[in-house]
């Protein structure tokens, strides 16, 4: 069914608000769970079409917290362990209103214009590199992640990692696990003193920064933005600075085409000799075949790799394999390598959480037509409609971002009452909230075709 558009009639949805306890439909009797506040009186639950009818799809082994949260609003939701290829998404999204993923679901222009109803995804972890946010926006779908839960599992796991190449744990561990007794030191150093060089001073690099120096390493870092240092680090002014200084070098940098293999066969030379390569942010970071050589040269001491250019979609044995990435027996076979499986935010505290934040985005923007803190949409948020707000429509309008669309919708909305209304705009798209009262059924309908007849429509939504 097609949510855009009005299912029952105002007066209709009015009669069910006005009934009282236990005959009240479930998905009326609720009030709207938002973040934080719980204002009087109390919220009264918008509802654009049954909750039943609204279909979301969760991949990735999505936490458990976010699948209980959706079905508490009574949607349909389907749960999938793993990852689906674009040819299985195309069919997969048809009819689907919301689609919940983490950093392995590629949501590609292609998928995104088979997906015939949907409204907004949900990235349930920070990078939204995965998703074509340019073209989501353009089609009105606006796209949510949690920003900063999973940063301390990241940095937690690199403070671990930086111990253990620095004392060769990887490899021993290897070794005894097959038999051999292997006790050395030559080349196993405490972390006290050492330098440790970030490449990205965001989330995740800066609660690195504070856990660092708490253990006693120095800390220089590397950022394109000017960043406050967190007690004493320092911020170089360029990349090769902190190459030649670091004994440890740690990325925390997004993917984009500025990132893609940022650490090559110059930078590796730039390094100093002995020296230990950390990446836990997307694979496109480092070049794999250099830093090989790196490690095969003695140029570098030890890795630690968490995150490839190409990952399985679901967890398996003799998935990580040469068929995947052609160097990846290669890469095995080389000395004080920490190989993981993308774990760096695979906590059971940081995917509770995100669950929760992530599906809590979600319920408000298809209930309320909230954006606040949508990646890739402008931001609006109309204060929550109240019981005391009887027939109130919520009209939630993305158009294109050019000249007269607002007067145009304002001629339309000119019969009502608008009791609220709040716009904004970002790069090509604007998104309009507004609350207008005296809605009939039949000036619902009308209002709904003649707003999607406007030639800067995007897509149109009613709650009442
Ligand atoms: N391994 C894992 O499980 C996880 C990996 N990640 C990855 O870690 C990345 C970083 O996460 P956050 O710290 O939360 O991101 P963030 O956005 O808070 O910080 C990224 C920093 O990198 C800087 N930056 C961007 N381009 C740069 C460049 N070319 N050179 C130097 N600095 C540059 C930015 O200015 C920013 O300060 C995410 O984008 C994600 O890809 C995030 C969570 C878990
Ligand atoms: O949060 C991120 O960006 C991550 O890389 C973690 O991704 P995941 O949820 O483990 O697929």
């Amino acid at each position: 069914m097609d949510i855009s558009k009005p299912r029952q009639t105002v007066d209709e949805s009015m009669n069910q608000l006005s009934l009282s306890p236990p005959d009240k439909p479930s998905f009326l009797t609720g009030t709207v769970r938002a973040p934080g506040s719980y204002s009087q009186p109390p919220k009264r639950a918008l509802k654009p079409f049954a909750s039943e009818d609204i279909k979301i799809l969760l991949l990735e082994n999505v936490n458990q917290s976010a699948l209980g949260n959706l079905k508490e609003q009574g949607y349909q939701v389907e749960f999938l362990k793993s990852s689906l290829s674009e040819d299985e998404l195309v069919e997969k999204i048809k009819g689907v209103h919301a689609v919940g993923i983490r950093s392995k679901t590629r949501l590609t222009r292609r998928v995104l214009e088979a997906a015939d109803n949907l409204i907004v995804i949900g990235c349930f972890c920070i990078g939204t590199n995965q998703v074509d946010l340019e073209f989501a926006a353009e089609r009105g779908i606006a796209v949510f992640n949690s920003p900063y839960a999973n940063s301390r599992s990241v940095a937690e796991l690199v403070i671990g990692e930086i111990i253990c190449l620095s004392r060769q744990v990887g490899d021993r561990s290897m070794e005894i696990h097959y038999g051999e007794w292997n006790k050395v030191s030559n080349g196993c150093w405490e972390i006290r003193g050492k330098t440790l060089g970030i490449i990205g001073y965001g989330h995740i690099g800066s609660q690195l920064s504070v856990l660092a120096e708490a253990m006693g390493l120095h800390v220089v870092y590397y950022d394109v933005l000017p960043i406050m240092p967190l007690g004493s680090a320092k911020q170089l002014s360029s990349l090769h600075e902190l190459l030649h200084r670091a004994d440890f070098i740690s990325c925390h940098v997004p993917a984009s085409p500025e990132t893609k293999n940022m650490i090559s066969n110059a930078e590796f030379a730039a390094m100093k000799n002995g020296s230990y390569l950390i990446n836990a942010s997307r694979g496109t970071v480092v070049d794999i075949p250099s830093m090989i050589a790196a490690s095969k040269s003695g140029k570098l001491a030890g890795a630690a790799i968490d995150v490839y250019p190409a990952e399985p979609a679901g967890n398996g044995k003799g998935k990580f394999a040469d068929s995947l990435n052609s160097w990846t027996s290669e890469l095995c076979s080389c000395r004080n390598i920490i190989m993981t499986p993308h774990i760096g935010g695979s906590t059971e505290e940081a995917q509770y959480n995100i669950g929760l934040e992530v599906s809590d985005a979600l319920t408000r923007y298809i209930n309320e037509g909230n954006s606040v803190s949508a990646v890739n949409f402008p931001e609006v948020s109309l204060r929550s409609l109240t019981e005391a707000d009887t027939n109130v429509v919520r009209v939630l309008f993305a158009h294109k971002n050019v000249p007269g669309v607002l007067r145009q919708v304002n001629e339309i909305l000119v019969n009502h009452n608008i009791k609220a209304q709040f716009s904004d705009s970002r790069g090509e798209i604007a998104y309009l909230v507004a609350d207008i009262s005296d809605c009939s059924s039949s000036s619902l309908e009308t209002l709904h075709s003649r707003l999607e007849s406007l030639p800067g429509k995007i897509n149109t939504r009613l709650l009442y």
